[in-house]
C-alpha cells in the first residue's frame, strides 16, 4: 500500500466529528470548502450542524488492553502536581517555567482535530474558552491569542523535549488507562501552527502542537497490547517524509498537513488556510504522511534533559542545613514501590495512598531554635493598619499591651464585634516556662498534624489545605472536616496550657470590648450582637504551618460556633487580614458590576483588608461578636519558615442535631478536673489556682510559673 491509500486509522473518529464543516452544494455535485462569511444564494441547503453537535464527545469505543503500565501515575490531580517536577501545573494543561514548557496533560479537554497514537500526539493547546451556555462546556468562542504562554513557550521551543501525561477522561488514549492520570512517556515537540475550527458564530483560528516520542525504539507502554506494528503505528525515521511547500503569497514554508491538500498555515498570510486542492471528502483529516513521519531526537538542551532524566524524580533527603519544614519538603513524592504520585499530608513525613502499598518515608522536623524564630520576628514589620471607620482602644499594663479593634456593621452606628491584639511584655515570652518554653515543648510534642481537603473531600479533584491541621477537645468542622479530634483528656500538655492561656485572653477581650464600647457615644449596636458574658472554650484546633504555607480568606461562622475565637501564634511571624464580604456597605466602596453587561470590571476574589495585625511569636489574637463572622473574612499569611497557630472556640453543643456527636463533644470538650481547677492570669502571668488564687504548676510536673512579675 503507498503512504497516502493507508487508512487514517485513530484519526476516524476526530475526523467524523469535522464533517459538519459548512459546505455549499454547486450544480456538479462536488462538494467544497465553503470559507466562513460567505453566504449561499444558490439554493436553499440543510443547515449545517449545530456547533455543539460538532464538538460533542463521542462515546469512547472498546479499548484494548496496554501493551505495558506506566512507569509513573496518579489518581489525584493535585499530587500529581506536587509530586512531579515536570508538571507542577495545579490547573492549566501546560507547564512552563520561564517560557520553556516541561510538561503538559491532555485529559477530558482533547478536540476534535486531536490525534492520539502510541509515537504521536496532536493536540490543540487550551486557554483562551469560556463555557458555551448551550453545551456548558470550553469552547473556543473567538480566535486564540498568539501572546499567551503555552503558544510562546511551545512555538519558541521546537525540537525540545517533554514530558507527556494522559488523563483519563481523554477519549482519543487508544488503551485502558490502568489510572487515572499516567505518564506516557518523553516526546519532542515537532510541530507548531495554526488552523481554523468551526466556531459557534465563525470560524476561529486556534493553535496545535506536534509531539512524537523520543525512544522510537521501544514499544510504548500505551500501545495495544498484541497489536502489530501497523495497528500501534510505529515507524521509523526516514520511512515516510511529509512535504513542505513554500507559500507564493508571503514566503513561509508549511508543511502538507491535510488530506485537502497543501495550506499556508501562516496565520498572518491573506491566503491562511485555504487548501489549494479539491478533493472528494469534506472531512479534514490529517496527512498520512504527516502522522506517519518521524523525527530523530537531537537533545536541544542536555543539562536540562539530564536533570529531568528520570521520570520518577528521587525521594527528598533532609539536607544537613535544613530544617524540614523549608517549602521544598512539602511537595509530594512517586511512591518508590507503585509508583503512584503521593502528595505531603502528614506533618512528619509522607505516607502512599495506594491501598497495600505499605510505603511511608518520615521526615520528622528538627527542633527549630528559638533563636532563628526571634531573629525572623524581628525583621517583620510590626505594620498594623485599620481603616478609619474601625475604632481602636490600647490598653497597657506592665504585662501586656492590648489593642481593641471595634469592627463597623452594616448600618450606621452598629458594631460587628471586635478583634483585640495582645502583645506580651518580653519577660513573658523569655521566661522559663514562658512563650519560648511552650514553643519549644510544641515542637517535641508528637501531634497528628495532617493536611485537610478543603475543596472536592476523597474525589479525584480533591484540593488540600495549604496548612496542616489538628483537632482537640469537643470536635469541630472547620470547612474542612477534622474527624480524628482527641478529647482534652488526652490532650498534650502544651494544649492545655494553651488553653488556660487563650481562656484569660477570651475573657479579657470580652471585658475590653464592652470598656471600649461603652466610651463611644454613637455606639447604637442591638444588645447581644457582642455579648458581654465570656462563653468557656470546650475546642481548640492547632495549626501547623511550613514555609509558604497559609489560609486563604474565610469566616468562621458555622452555625455550631459561640462568639469568641481566640488565637495564640508561635513560632514565624504572619500577617492576619480582616476584608468585608463582597456586596457589603462596608469600609472602601467596592467595584460596582457594570449596569449594561453585569460584568464588574477588575473583580477581585476578595476585597481589600480593612484591618491588618501582624501576628508575631507570642501574640493573641480574640475575634469577640459573632457579627464579625458574618460580615467579614480573615486570611492568614506566614512570613517565615515554621509556625503554631492554636485556637480555642466553644462549640454549642445543642446544636449537633446527633445524639452520639453531642455526647461526643460533652466528654471530648470537657476539661480535665485537675486543669478546670487551674487558670492563667495574664495580668500577672501566673498560673493559679481558682479557688485561692495561690501560684501553682501545672498538672503533670510542667515547668512551674515564674513569679517573678507578681505585683
Ligand atoms: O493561623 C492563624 O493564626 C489563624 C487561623 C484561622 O484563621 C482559623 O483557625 O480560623
Amino acid at each position: 500500500m503507498s503512504p497516502s491509500s493507508v487508512p487514517a486509522s485513530g484519526q476516524g473518529l476526530a475526523s467524523k466529528l469535522i464533517q459538519s464543516r459548512k459546505r455549499k452544494n454547486d450544480d456538479d455535485g462536488d462538494d467544497e470548502y465553503e470559507p466562513s462569511g460567505t453566504p449561499n444564494t444558490k439554493r436553499p441547503r440543510k443547515d449545517p450542524p449545530s456547533h455543539s453537535e460538532i464538538e460533542s464527545k463521542p462515546k469512547p469505543g472498546p479499548r484494548r488492553e496496554p501493551h505495558g503500565q506506566p512507569l509513573v501515575w496518579s489518581e489525584k490531580r493535585a499530587s500529581l502536581a506536587a509530586a512531579l517536577p515536570y508538571y507542577k501545573s495545579h490547573q492549566g494543561s501546560l507547564y512552563t517555567s520561564s517560557l520553556v514548557p516541561y510538561g503538559i496533560l491532555v485529559d477530558a479537554q482533547v478536540g476534535t482535530r486531536d490525534h492520539f497514537s502510541s509515537q504521536v500526539i496532536i493536540t490543540s493547546l487550551g486557554g483562551g474558552r469560556v463555557i458555551d451556555n448551550d453545551t456548558g462546556k470550553m469552547e473556543r468562542d473567538k480566535d486564540q491569542k498568539d501572546d499567551g504562554v503555552p503558544v510562546r513557550a511551545l512555538s519558541n521551543n521546537i525540537g525540545r523535549r517533554i514530558v507527556a501525561i494522559a488523563g483519563s477522561g481523554n477519549w482519543l488514549i487508544p488503551v485502558k488507562m490502568p489510572h487515572y492520570y499516567c505518564v506516557l512517556d518523553y516526546f519532542q515537540i515537532t510541530d507548531f501552527w495554526w488552523e481554523k475550527i468551526p466556531a459557534k458564530v465563525k470560524e476561529v483560528q486556534q493553535a496545535m502542537v506536534r509531539l512524537e516520542k523520543v525512544d522510537l525504539a521501544t514499544r510504548s507502554w500505551f500501545a495495544p497490547k498484541g497489536a502489530s506494528r501497523e495497528e500501534a503505528r510505529e515507524f521509523d525515521v526516514g520511512e515516510y517524509a511529509c512535504k513542505t511547500i513554500t507559500c507564493g503569497t508571503c514566503n513561509t514554508p508549511s508543511k502538507e498537513k491535510f488530506n485537502w491538500g497543501w495550506a499556508c498555515l501562516n496565520k498572518d498570510c491573506e491566503k491562511f488556510f485555504e487548501f489549494a486542492l479539491k478533493t472528494n471528502t469534506p472531512l479534514l483529516e490529517y496527512n498520512e504522511n504527516f502522522l506517519r513521519e518521524r523525527t530523530s531526537y537531537t537533545p536541544t538542551n542536555p543539562e536540562q534533559d539530564a536533570r529531568l532524566d528520570s521520570l520518577i524524580p528521587p525521594l527528598p533527603e533532609l539536607d544537613d542545613t535544613s530544617l524540614g519544614c523549608e517549602e521544598k519538603y512539602k511537595g509530594g513524592i512517586v511512591c518508590p514501590r507503585c509508583h503512584r504520585c503521593n502528595n505531603r499530608v502528614e506533618w512528619g513525613g509522607w505516607v502512599c495512598e495506594s491501598p497495600g502499598c505499605e510505603f511511608r518515608l518520615p521526615m520528622p522536623l528538627r527542633m527549630v531554635p528559638t533563636e532563628n524564630i526571634l531573629k525572623e520576628n524581628n525583621k517583620f514589620k510590626d505594620s498594623r493598619y485599620h481603616h478609619e471607620t474601625i475604632r481602636k482602644q490600647v490598653f497597657k499594663n506592665d504585662h501586656y499591651e492590648a489593642a481593641v479593634y471595634i469592627l463597623p456593621g452594616e448600618h450606621p452606628n452598629e458594631y460587628a464585634g471586635s478583634v483585640t491584639d495582645f502583645k506580651l511584655n518580653d519577660k513573658a515570652i523569655e521566661r522559663d516556662g514562658g512563650i519560648n518554653d511552650l514553643y519549644q515543648r510544641m515542637q517535641r510534642e508528637d501531634m497528628p498534624l495532617k493536611r485537610r481537603a478543603a475543596k472536592n473531600a476523597g474525589q479525584r479533584i480533591e484540593e488540600l489545605t495549604s496548612h496542616f491541621s489538628t483537632n482537640f477537645g469537643a470536635p469541630y468542622k472547620f470547612g474542612v472536616v477534622v474527624k480524628d479530634s482527641a478529647g482534652f483528656h488526652s490532650a498534650p500538655k502544651p494544649v492545655m496550657e494553651t488553653l488556660l492561656r487563650l481562656t484569660w485572653a477570651g475573657q479579657e477581650a470580652v471585658r475590653l470590648t464592652h470598656e471600649t464600647l461603652e466610651g463611644l457615644k454613637d455606639n447604637q449596636t442591638p444588645e447581644g450582637v457582642i455579648p458581654k458574658e465570656f462563653e468557656p472554650f470546650n475546642e481548640q484546633l492547632v495549626l501547623g504551618y511550613f514555609e509558604k504555607s497559609k489560609i486563604s480568606a474565610h469566616d468562621d461562622g458555622e452555625k455550631e460556633l459561640g462568639p469568641t475565637v481566640a488565637s495564640l501564634s508561635l513560632g514565624s511571624p504572619s500577617m492576619m487580614k480582616w476584608m468585608p464580604k463582597k456586596g457589603l456597605k462596608i469600609g472602601e466602596p467596592e467595584n460596582e458590576p457594570d449596569k449594561d453587561t453585569g460584568k464588574t470590571k477588575n473583580p477581585k476574589k476578595q476585597r481589600a483588608p480593612m484591618l491588618k495585625i501582624p501576628l508575631q511569636h507570642g501574640r493573641f489574637m480574640v475575634m469577640h461578636g459573632a457579627a464579625i463572622q458574618k460580615y467579614y473574612n480573615h486570611s492568614v499569611d506566614p512570613a517565615g519558615i515554621h509556625r503554631f497557630a492554636m485556637t480555642c472556640r466553644s462549640i454549642k453543643k445543642e446544636t449537633i442535631p446527633d445524639a452520639k456527636q453531642r455526647e461526643l463533644a460533652e466528654v471530648d470538650g470537657k476539661i480535665p478536673d485537675e486543669w478546670a481547677a487551674i487558670q492563667y492570669n495574664g495580668n500577672r502571668d501566673t498560673f493559679e489556682l481558682k479557688e485561692t488564687g495561690q501560684i501553682v504548676s501545672l498538672p503533670g510536673g510542667v515547668v512551674e510559673s515564674n513569679d517573678a512579675g507578681h505585683d
